[in-house]
């Protein structure tokens, strides 16, 4: 096997710029799923997908996925579905990732132009979705690629399932999934399942990731008058939604996290003295959260903490108020109608209805509480399930000697705070071993400004997901 794996990575070192190039195309199409305006660039992005799969000889399909619920006229983004090998003696394993993007602008703070790849002197490639999740998705193209330029033959059959709506709680990819993975569906011959959309603890050291939380993203909207008012005419003699809103978002949580609504932290899990056993060796220093977030205004100073917060703890986070005043300068303006934005994060063994029941009443009882003339609605958007899985399978023994072969370490087990809705239905879908094997770094700032991937992680990442279809052949010829 040596041998072949240096062939394939002395390929992906000699193709390395036309990768990166690949990369500057997809992510110069704006695929911002949660934008109904930016729909036909997500539908651009499934077709940019589709050219480059086919170029490398892959048999690929579009799949519509009819109406977007809730909205009208408005069609979800395809599945684009591919498959690469189709041979009875190999194991198949199933790719998942995703082709939207979060949303991005200059005006939020970004120092270049979002949807331009721009790479600086320390080979960081900024650009929304670098690292979440068209790099990720892309290193897998990249590793068919060198493969077949270097003439080494991928040991098993792979098969793609590339969605453009995880951004948005992955509508309707439930019931596509759960449909292929049946008998003659497309995915119906995977032995595992694999996804690269995820990030690295640090910055040098890879992780299998076996767990991740949920999310449950509602919004609240609270309306008076008919229309937006002056303040120095209406000021005074209206009650305020905006002044409402504020006030009962700020009844969710408390300033170091803690959820106030009563029944969420008690369907968590406690805390067993074998899990706590886990963190001390996992490589992360309250450095590596500082350097991540760009401040020390973390709520723990301990590692462990830190880690079980963000991994096995639910959070709730305010993420915006839509129908407000936002521009630089100074309206004086008193909004009609706004909706306020918020999530919670779940983990083992929160039920997702449950957590909407004990959320709708608590915050109807706290807008009660205000005696407010106003109205308040509260909606569900989107739900996810958390994901957790045991890291001891062949699949995650072929991942940990790629790592080790690639990168000369073994890799942290890690879980992630962050959610990959349809983790959960590949799982009871295929009953098969689902692994996530990230590329990008913990300084990569998904979802935020300045979103990069660092050119050493595409490229060296290339070679991991590469490496990694070798061992699984192998693992699977013992299993
Ligand atoms: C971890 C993954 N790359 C990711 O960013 N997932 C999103 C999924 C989501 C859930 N609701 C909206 N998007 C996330 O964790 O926020
Ligand atoms: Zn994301
Ligand atoms: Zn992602």
């Amino acid at each position: 096997m040596a041998p072949q794996l240096d062939g394939y990575f002395k390929q992906v070192d000699k193709l390395s710029e036309s990768f990166i190039e690949r990369l500057r195309k997809a992510v110069a199409i704006p695929s911002v799923s949660a934008d109904d305006k930016r729909r036909p660039d997500v539908v651009k992005m499934s077709e940019f997908l589709v050219s480059e799969l086919e170029a490398l000889g892959a048999h690929v399909e579009s799949r519509p996925l009819g109406l977007q619920p809730g909205k009208k006229d408005l069609h979800l983004p395809p599945v684009v579905v591919a498959r690469y090998g189709d041979s009875p003696e190999k194991r198949t394993l199933l790719l998942y990732g995703h082709y939207d993007v979060q949303p991005a602008g200059k005006s939020d703070g970004w120092a270049t132009d979002p949807f331009t790849l721009t790479v600086d002197e320390k080979g960081r490639m900024y650009g929304r979705g670098s690292t979440d999740d068209k790099g990720p998705v892309l290193g897998w193209l990249n590793a068919i690629q060198a493969h077949k330029e270097a003439g080494v033959e991928i040991p098993v059959n792979l098969l793609m399932c590339f969605e453009g709506m995880e951004e948005y709680g992955s509508e309707g990819l439930d019931d596509f999934i759960e449909k292929e993975a049946k008998p003659g569906g497309f995915f119906e011959k995977a032995d595992a399942v694999c996804i690269s959309d995820n990030y690295w603890l640090g910055t040098k050291k890879p992780c299998l990731t076996y767990g991740l939380r949920g999310c449950n993203y509602y919004s609240v909207s609270i309306s008076g008058p008919g229309q937006d008012l002056h303040s120095g005419l209406f000021g005074g003699s209206v009650q305020e939604p905006m002044t409402d809103l504020v006030r009962v978002l700020g009844t969710l949580v408390d300033t170091n996290g803690k959820i106030k609504i009563p029944g969420i932290n008690e369907m968590v899990v406690p805390v067993t003295e074998d899990e706590k056993s886990l963190y001390a060796d996992i490589s992360y220093t309250m450095d590596n959260l500082y350097e991540s977030i760009g401040s020390k205004t973390g709520v723990y100073s301990d590692k462990e903490n830190t880690l079980m917060a963000r991994w096995r703890y639910p959070s709730l986070s305010v993420h915006g108020i839509e129908g407000v005043f936002s521009d630089p300068g100074a309206k004086t303006v008193i909004p009609a109608k706004v909706i306020g934005k918020f999530s919670i994060r779940t983990v083992p063994d929160m039920k997702s209805d449950q957590v909407d029941q004990l959320v709708f009443k608590y915050m109807k009882d706290e807008f009660a509480k205000l005696g407010s003339k106003n109205t308040i609605s509260v909606e569900l958007m989107h739900a996810g399930n958390w994901w957790v899985t045991s890291p001891k399978d062949w699949s995650f023994t072929a991942a940990g000697r790629a790592v080790e072969k690639v990168f000369g370490v073994k890799p942290d087990l890690t879980r992630e705070g962050g959610s990959i809705p349809v983790t959960l239905t590949f799982q009871k879908a295929t009953g098969k071993s689902v692994l996530l094997l990230p590329i990008g770094s913990s300084t990569d700032a998904a979802h935020s400004i300045n979103e990069k991937l660092d050119r050493w992680n595409y490229i060296e990442g290339t070679k991991l997901l590469g490496a990694y279809l070798h061992y699984l052949a192998e693992e699977g010829m013992k299993a």
